[in-house]
């Protein structure tokens, strides 16, 4: 291994195998009219009430990670993801306020298809038979994608609108990116010692991500 990188690992292994994948996950059409401000607001509206749901969903997700990390022997990740879940806290704050600048009215919102159908995955995290490799590598997945996704607008040559920005830093941001990482690293950690067949059910775990992170940007640009 390199000492503490990425490259080589079982992750980033599977970043190539599924690269198409990846890429219709993190240069979607819904962000990258965000970096080309060519955006609808109405469809980012749509996601920004959509996420709430979701961030939600997700809070009740992280710490069941959190829970299956405290069960392991060495449980020194813990901290890492601690930080994840404490962070959640701030982040459903700046959702309310968000939607409050949007005029959006965060009562009144249900969950769509797209959305319930991610719900549905988060909550499978909650059997205590979904060993922490798996589950560790899906929560990498989720981050990762925004991470790169929102990265992408704030990048060099982008023509992000100034009010979308902060959005686009909240997972963009270089801060993310490091936080995304750390979770690599462990994730790629706990894999290099894990069994074959539960690698196999990880890696399945990260395509479903991106499957499922792509209907959620289709669903946010239309109605799906
Ligand atoms: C759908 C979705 N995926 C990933 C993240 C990152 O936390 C999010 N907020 N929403």
């Amino acid at each position: 291994m390199d000492g503490g990188g990425v490259e080589g690992s079982t992750t980033a292994a599977w970043m190539e195998r599924h690269q198409q994948m990846y890429e219709r996950a993190t240069r979607h059409p819904f962000t990258v009219s965000i970096r080309d401000g060519t955006i609808d607001l109405s469809a980012f509206k749509r996601w920004l009430s959509q996420d709430y749901l979701f961030v939600r969903e997700f809070v009740a997700f992280v710490a069941s990670v959190l829970l299956k990390c405290c069960k392991q022997e060495d449980n020194s990740d813990m901290e890492t993801i601690l930080g994840g879940v404490a962070s959640l806290s701030d982040e459903l704050s700046w959702f309310k306020n968000e939607a409050a600048r949007w005029g959006v009215d965060l009562a009144s919102i249900s969950p769509l298809e797209s959305n319930l159908e991610y719900h549905r995955f988060l909550q499978s995290f909650n059997e205590p038979e979904i060993s922490y490799a798996v589950a560790i590598t899906t929560f990498w997945a989720i981050e990762t994608v925004y991470q790169d996704s929102f990265g992408f607008c704030i990048e060099e040559g982008n023509k992000t609108p100034p009010e979308l920005l902060g959005t686009c830093q909240r997972w963009g941001s270089a801060d993310f990116k490091l936080y995304c990482q750390s979770l690599q690293r462990i994730a790629d950690r706990i894999l290099a010692n894990a069994p074959a067949d539960t690698v196999k059910s990880a890696e399945e775990a990260f395509i479903r991500v991106l499957e499922l992170e792509i209907g959620f940007w289709e669903m946010s640009s239309s109605r799906s």
